[in-house]
């Protein structure tokens, strides 16, 4: 099939990459020129593994084609995919500005036999308001159809090829015969291929996000309460998940979500519930209490230095908002980070691949650390906030050596507390007795 993609950021470049592999003709457009002219030489503007190799195996084999000109990608194309951003605006909603240029920018270029779809997170009534916008530009009733993404970033091409299951919203049963086709190769292992309304559609994603974001609040808040009680989370992580009903997935406690996608898309919900005079309690507390969840080692790390920080060397480990990315959009350690500057902390960083664009935003108001033993010589504490296998099995022995004063708050629980007390540490963690 001949294929546009307009958007190649995290979703596009993987959606386009992905469809090319499965033998189809891609063009992946973007307005923004220097990140196309880098995709043509095969350089990835993101972090995203094994997306470099696929691009240019692609890229090769003539298959997956880059270009700014909307026009020379949109004409030949039998479906059009739209994976523009849809971020924040100011009052929560999600902003649609790129979404409304884009499906301007196209209409005029549109095969009438092209099927356009929304693989961006958009607010219920996208694909209707699509639909109207195209009708009155082009003068004919064009099919739009909506296919949410749930790929995480760090297993992007892993989550793509391998669906739990593929949703569509379409007002025709050919529209979806035409994007089950697209999708049939990455369906060979009987995962399902889920028809509806474009509505429920568009629906099935913020669901599917403020669900996971829910499970990530919720044990975050039991972490809490474990501490204060003397409780151990891990344990009662355990005890809950063989619980089929319950199970295991996204109930990891931690410093709260970050990223691109939870936060904004839990606000959006919010923001339609209350265009729809429905109240949003759940999904309020859900921001809530990830927003206080950023803070968890606030109170703590001050008390450790009676209060006062100034002058104090501390380490952070793990910027990004989740490992395998070098995402930053809203990540905990950010904001940690922000706090520790104003409390006169002086802050050394470490980050696999985080930290260029780190740097692209604090500038040198931290120091930036090539190996992340360099990051904890001479800390009075090391902070970690992202849990990249590099951090899992540090030498601790080297560490405690290396460091001013053996102390680690680990906000994604990656020790054992009575194994780092008999090392010879002061322990802080999420959910467990400090030790
Ligand atoms: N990042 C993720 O893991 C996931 C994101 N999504 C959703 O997918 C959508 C895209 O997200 P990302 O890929 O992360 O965004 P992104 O910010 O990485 O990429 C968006 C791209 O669109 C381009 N763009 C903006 N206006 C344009 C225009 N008028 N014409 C052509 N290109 C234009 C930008 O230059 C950029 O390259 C969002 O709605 C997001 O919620 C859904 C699932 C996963
Ligand atoms: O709509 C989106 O953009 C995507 O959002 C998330 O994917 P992503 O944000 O890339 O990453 P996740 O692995 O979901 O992690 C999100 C945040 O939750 C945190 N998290 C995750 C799991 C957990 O148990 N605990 C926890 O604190 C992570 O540290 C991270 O900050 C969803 O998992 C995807 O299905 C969805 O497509």
């Amino acid at each position: 099939m001949k294929i546009a993609v307009i958007g190649t950021g995290y979703v596009g470049l993987v959606t386009g990459t992905c469809f090319a592999d499965s033998g189809n003709d891609v063009t992946c457009i973007d307005i923004d020129e220097k990140k196309i002219e880098n995709l043509k030489q095969g350089i990835i503007p993101i972090y995203e593994p094994g997306l470099t190799e696929l691009v240019q195996r692609n890229s090769a084999a003539g298959r997956l084609k880059f270009t700014t000109d909307t026009a020379a990608g949109v004409q030949p194309a039998e479906v059009v995919y739209l994976a523009v951003g849809t971020p924040q605006g100011k009052d929560g909603s999600a902003n649609m500005s790129a979404m409304w240029s884009v499906v301007k920018a196209i209409a005029p270029y549109l095969q009438e036999s092209a099927i356009v779809v929304t693989k961006s997170t958009v607010p219920v009534g996208t694909n209707a308001k699509i639909f109207g916008m195209l009708k009155e530009l082009t003068g004919r009733e064009c099919d739009v159809a909506s296919n949410p993404e749930f790929l995480k970033e760090g297993a992007a091409i892993e989550d793509f090829m391998k669906p739990d299951r593929v949703v569509v919203g379409v007002r025709r049963p050919e529209v979806s015969d035409v994007l089950h086709q697209l999708y049939e190769p990455f369906l060979r292992t009987e995962k399902p291929f889920i028809s509806m309304s474009p509505e429920s559609a568009e629906m099935t994603k913020y669901v599917a996000n403020a669900m996971l974001a829910t499970k990530i609040s919720f044990i975050n808040e039991m972490a809490n309460l474990c501490e204060k009680m003397g409780g151990d989370i891990n344990d009662v992580r355990r005890g809950i998940g063989h619980d089929s009903r319950i199970g295991f997935a996204f109930l990891f406690p931690g410093v709260g979500y970050g990223g691109s996608c939870f936060p904004k898309d839990v606000r959006a919900l919010t923001s339609m519930s209350l265009d729809h005079d429905c109240e949003p309690t759940l999904l309020r507390a859900v921001d809530e209490v990830n927003e206080r969840q950023k803070s968890v080692f606030k109170q703590p790390i001050l008390d450790h230095f009676d209060g006062d920080l100034k002058g104090k060397n501390i380490a952070v480990w793990g910027l990004a908002f989740k490992p395998r990315t070098d995402d930053i959009r809203e990540a905990p350690a950010l904001v940690l980070i922000d706090w520790l500057l104003e409390q006169g902390a002086s802050i050394k960083v470490h980050d696999p691949e985080a930290m260029e664009n780190v740097e692209a935003e604090l500038g040198d108001k931290v120091a930036y650390c090539k190996f992340r033993m360099d990051a904890i010589e001479g800390a009075d504490a090391l902070v970690i906030m992202t849990e990249w296998k590099d951090y899992h099995s540090p030498d601790f022995a080297e560490m405690y050596q290396l460091m001013k004063s053996p102390v680690v708050f680990d906000g994604r629980n990656l020790y054992e507390p009575e194994r780092m007390k008999r090392r010879g540490y002061k322990y802080y963690s999420i959910g467990r007795k400090a030790v």
